[in-house]
């Protein structure tokens, strides 16, 4: 979560208070507002209901005893997790009908993280297109109201054609909750078509099936599925899958752009550099195109570390990678380690150098630290054949050398 949000906590218990609060000190961007009554929430929500994002709520109060303070919440339209002492299925089946978050017992550590992990999602959850693949009307209800109140946006398709069509029409859908036996394509063919072009990172995909055999959920899963439900499931089941289904996903993203992006600038890492650099070239020789390789080389960088400190070396570092990306929209960059850069262009060597001794100009504007001296930086160019990606950075190599030798804070090019 980027923004501030205001959790309303109704909550009377002292031990429960001390727990939620102790969590509530480790996220910055949640703002809890307690309140120990029913009557306190109310006068609370009568003032200010727009205020607040969600809302935690203990379902037996002295002046609550019966779950009121969920109604209560619940009218103000507000996202509500309750929290229960004690386990009644039926008024778990109750609250879940009712359509609050979820329903949470006070029983361990890992259960009040299991309502922040809620919190957490709902933010999340409103960008998240989860689209209901079954012929069952009744199903696709059922799936709805579970979903809705964890507010996903929930697409319907009563069969395997028209789940393919709205796939189609919204690539950015990110979820298919998709039933076995539907007439037309089966469950397990659309998985399979699906997963001829689309990666588990780009449509993470639920399978559900009435089929009592054991074998099913092993085939939805080798098909390409990423988790399996047998029907008839219960609502908090649905939910978990889910959420743990979104939250692999999306842990699987952030691997993936770890592995690909610096942390420090957001460039492309040396690794990333030399995937898609040695792609280009292959590419450019396959059309008989030259291509231009640069490399950039901080001026007196130390200076900075020693002089001004490592947090300023770090903001000159982050202050020139955006002017640097800002310059070339279109180019490819990496940062190959410390303070040296490396680009990727089909622009000619003697355009490139213009546009690289513009770069440095906006550099001298970069503002790191009080008082220190303007950012600059040499930069060498080869233009030529794409031989190999290697060689070029090489030869570039050469000219910034020579550029670092002529002086610093110029551009050579070959
Ligand atoms: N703050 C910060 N400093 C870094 C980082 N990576 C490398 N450096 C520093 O960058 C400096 C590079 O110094 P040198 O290789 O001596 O180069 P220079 O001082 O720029 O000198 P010339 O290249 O000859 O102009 C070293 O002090 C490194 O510690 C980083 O991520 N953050």
């Amino acid at each position: 979560m980027d923004s501030l949000r205001n959790i309303l906590v109704i909550e009377d218990s002292p031990l429960v208070l001390k727990i939620l609060e102790h969590l509530f000190r480790h996220e910055p961007n949640l703002q809890p507002v307690f309140c120990a009554s029913l009557g306190e929430a109310q006068m609370m929500l009568e003032a200010s209901a727009e205020l607040f994002f969600a809302a935690i709520v203990d379902l037996h109060l002295p002046d609550a005893p019966d779950g009121e303070s969920v109604d209560l919440v619940m009218r103000y339209g507000l996202p509500c997790i309750v929290l229960s002492g004690s386990y009644n299925e039926k008024r778990r089946d109750e609250l879940l009908l009712k359509g609050v978050v979820d329903y949470v017992l006070k029983e361990s550590q890992h259960s009040y993280e299991y309502a922040f992990r809620l919190l957490h999602r709902l933010e999340s959850n409103s960008q998240v297109k989860i689209l209901v693949a079954e012929d069952s009307e009744a199903t696709r209800n059922f799936i709805r109201h579970v979903l809705v109140p964890h507010r996903y946006q929930i697409i319907d398709a009563c069969d395997g054609e028209q789940a393919l069509r709205i796939l189609q029409a919204q690539p950015d859908i990110d979820m298919l909750v998709v039933d076995h036996s539907m007439p037309g394509i089966s469950g397990f063919e659309l998985v399979k078509l699906l997963r001829q072009k689309m990666k588990r990172s780009d449509l993470v995909i639920l399978g559900l099936s009435a089929d009592t055999k054991g074998s099913l959920s092993a085939m939805f899963i080798k098909q390409g599925a990423d988790d399996f439900l047998r029907k008839p499931f219960c609502p908090e089941e649905l939910t978990c899958r889910v959420m743990f289904t979104l939250e692999r996903r999306d842990m699987l993203r952030a691997l993936k752009k770890a592995a690909q992006f610096d942390a420090l600038t957001g460039l492309n890492n040396r690794r990333a550099f030399y995937e898609q650099g040695i792609q280009q070239f292959q590419q450019a020789q396959r059309s008989g195109h030259n291509l231009s390789v640069a490399m950039l080389d901080m001026d007196l960088f130390k200076q900075i570390n020693d002089e001004y400190g490592h947090a300023a070396g770090d903001a000159a570092l982050i202050g020139f990678s955006r002017a640097f990306r800002a310059a070339f929209p279109d180019a490819l960059l990496g940062r190959l380690g410390g303070e040296e850069f490396a680009m990727v262009s089909p622009q000619g060597a003697e355009p490139l150098s213009q546009a690289l001794n513009a770069l440095r100009e906006q550099c001298r504007q970069v503002k790191y630290a009080v008082g220190a001296p303007p950012l600059s930086f040499s930069a060498g160019i080869y233009h030529g054949v794409p031989e190999d990606l290697e060689s070029l950075l090489h030869l570039a190599d050469q000219q910034l050398y020579e550029a670092k030798r002529g002086g610093r804070g110029r551009t050579f090019w070959q």
